[in-house]
């Protein structure tokens, strides 16, 4: 039985690249698609309308002399267009499902779910921290400080997207799979006493336990859970499309069953799917990755 999911879905494309190092994750929104997402959806019943893409002047990106936030005018733009876009497709009821893109967008598409729900719970699937700052980044990229952004830390003209009250709170954020971070990103997560779930933990506790707690701490005395899914979750052997891949990341299973366990839980509100490249890809195989697990975490698997 169709899982107690909004039924009616707004696919958002976001094809962003200018957060990322490596080029090309701004076709991703089109391999998901490409690999039959919308269908799949239908086919477990969901009414899905595709929005189509939020626009990006790539032209026009720039990077202030000394500044280590690259693309910063346009990457603050789009988000700031998505952030107002998932807001309207909240306020008409429909599930916003967000199609990446660099993880960059994150920022749009989360402070766009809290203008809606207030106290939001997230679970972000990710290999990296993404909570680094202009201080603590090695590299520059945005698709490396969205978390930060989120709660609050960070270059103004990105936080100010999320908005002064509108903040994530720490402690309704959780990581899983985790094993990339940042000396910087350690030192912020254990100041802020943010919970993570690395791939110790998943091969400590095995995927169920380590969901159940998930689930609680971004499910519990909140208004609903947004799932952030970056696609370097995943062991790079199913997902080789992806720009910053490190070995030993959740196998097939462990996600599915992970996205299940939510679909279960009925407190998902809003999902992101990011950082497919196909430029990097075999046969668009993370494209089908990505599009299969929006199946899983949408309740295909509970009949
Ligand atoms: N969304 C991602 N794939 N992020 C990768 C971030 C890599 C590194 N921690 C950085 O800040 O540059
Ligand atoms: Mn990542
Ligand atoms: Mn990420």
């Amino acid at each position: 039985m169709k899982p107690n999911i909004n039924s009616n879905i707004a696919i958002i494309g976001v094809p962003l690249d200018l957060g990322a190092g490596t080029r090309g994750v701004n076709l991703g929104p089109d391999a998901i698609r490409y690999a039959g997402v919308e269908e799949r959806l239908k086919n477990i019943g969901y009414n899905v309308e595709d929005l189509g893409d939020i626009p990006v002047n790539r032209s026009q990106a720039f990077t202030e002399p000394n500044s280590n936030l690259k693309n910063l005018n346009v990457i603050s733009e789009v988000n700031s267009l998505l952030s107002e876009k998932v807001f309207s497709v909240m306020s008409e009821g429909k599930f916003p499902l967000v199609l990446g893109g660099d993880h960059s967008i994150a920022i749009g598409t989360i402070s766009g779910v809290l203008k809606y729900k207030k106290s939001l719970g997230v679970i972000w699937f990710d290999a990296h921290g993404d909570i680094n700052t202009p201080e603590t980044s090695p590299s520059g990229n945005i698709h490396g400080m969205p978390v930060a952004v989120l709660l609050g830390l960070g270059d103004k003209s990105l936080t100010k997207i999320v908005g002064e009250n509108n903040f994530l709170k720490k402690e309704n954020i959780v990581y899983i799979g985790s094993r990339d971070l940042d000396s910087g990103e350690r030192k912020a997560m254990k100041e802020q006493g943010i919970t993570v779930f690395t791939m110790h933990e998943i091969d400590d506790m095995g995927i169920k336990k380590v969901m159940e707690e998930a689930i609680k701490i971004a499910g519990d005395n909140t208004d609903g859970i947004h799932v952030s899914f970056d696609m370097d979750a995943l062991d790079p052997s199913i997902a080789p499309g992806t720009g910053t891949k490190v070995p030993g990341g959740m196998n097939y299973r462990e996600a599915h069953y992970a996205l299940e366990l939510i679909a279960k839980s009925e407190k998902l509100v809003s999902a992101e799917f990011v950082e497919v490249n196909p430029l990097l890809d075999n046969a668009n195989m993370t494209g089908k990755a990505a599009a299969v697990l929006v199946g899983s975490l949408m309740g295909e698997w509970l009949i």
